[in-house]
């Protein structure tokens, strides 16, 4: 949990609380969070713990949603906009939070990769970065593409784009959906590529922008 700047997507730019969920099982190769892929219970510390950490340890803390909020004015943040990610936040019913945040004043996003169904509050801002073809075998599913605002797919390779061609043709509408393409690793052949496509598409360019800057 960690208070910075949202750095990708269409809501980039905007002061926000960070909420990394332990767990994914999609196996994505190039992942830049892999410290959040293992849930066991041997690595729950405690919150105080994983909020000072300066690494990227994979150990975790288990909160209520009633309790997280506390947490927020305990640890000073003042930002309005809390980013659920992780992991996998999907694997997690995120109504209850969800709808607790938007109550006490909060505006919310959640980072998901589509490959779980999408449990949250219906004023939720929903960003599917999909998973095509990863390790873990998990398909995208089209009720995750449904609910998304924003479709924000990583890429390296012309492929890449056609299985994104491939998935938006199921969707029932884009309209309302903005669609980004953001470069894995800042790789300069796929930030290339990804320039190219958003110019012909009117598609959105997402650069990790907290990377290019050293923040978190
Ligand atoms: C670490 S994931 C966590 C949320 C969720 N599991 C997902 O994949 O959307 C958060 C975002 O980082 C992106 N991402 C992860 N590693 C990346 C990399 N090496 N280059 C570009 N984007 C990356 C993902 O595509 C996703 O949009
Ligand atoms: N600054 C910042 N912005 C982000 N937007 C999405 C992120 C994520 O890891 O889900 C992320 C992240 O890790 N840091
Ligand atoms: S789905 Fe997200 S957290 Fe999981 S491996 Fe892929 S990028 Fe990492
Ligand atoms: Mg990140």
């Amino acid at each position: 949990m960690f208070e910075t700047i949202q750095g990708e997507g269409a809501h980039t730019g905007i002061p926000s609380i960070f909420v990394r969920l332990q767990g994914c099982p999609v196996g994505c190769p190039w992942c830049d969070t892999k410290h959040t892929w293992t849930l066991d219970n041997a690595l729950v510390t405690t919150a105080q713990q994983v909020i000072d950490k300066t690494n990227e340890s994979e150990h975790f803390f288990e909160i209520d949603e009633n309790k997280l909020l506390s947490l927020f004015s305990e640890q000073g943040y003042v930002a309005k906009h809390v980013v659920i990610t992780g992991g996998e936040p999907c694997m997690y019913d995120l109504r209850p939070l969800t709808t607790l945040l938007h109550d006490s004043g909060f505006s919310t996003q959640i980072e998901t990769s589509g490959t779980y169904e999408v449990l949250c509050d219906d004023r939720t801002y929903v960003t599917v970065s999909p998973k095509i073809n990863m390790k873990g075998g998990m398909p995208v599913l089209l009720s995750a593409l449904e609910r998304a605002n924003e479709i924000k797919h990583p890429i390296a390779m012309q492929k890449h784009i056609d299985e994104l061609d491939a998935l938006l043709a199921d969707v029932s509408s884009l309209a309302g959906k903005q669609v980004c393409l953001q470069p894995i690793s800042q790789q300069p052949r796929a930030t290339e590529l990804a320039v190219q496509t958003c110019i012909a598409r009117n598609w959105r360019l997402s650069l990790q922008t907290h990377k290019y800057i050293g923040i978190e």
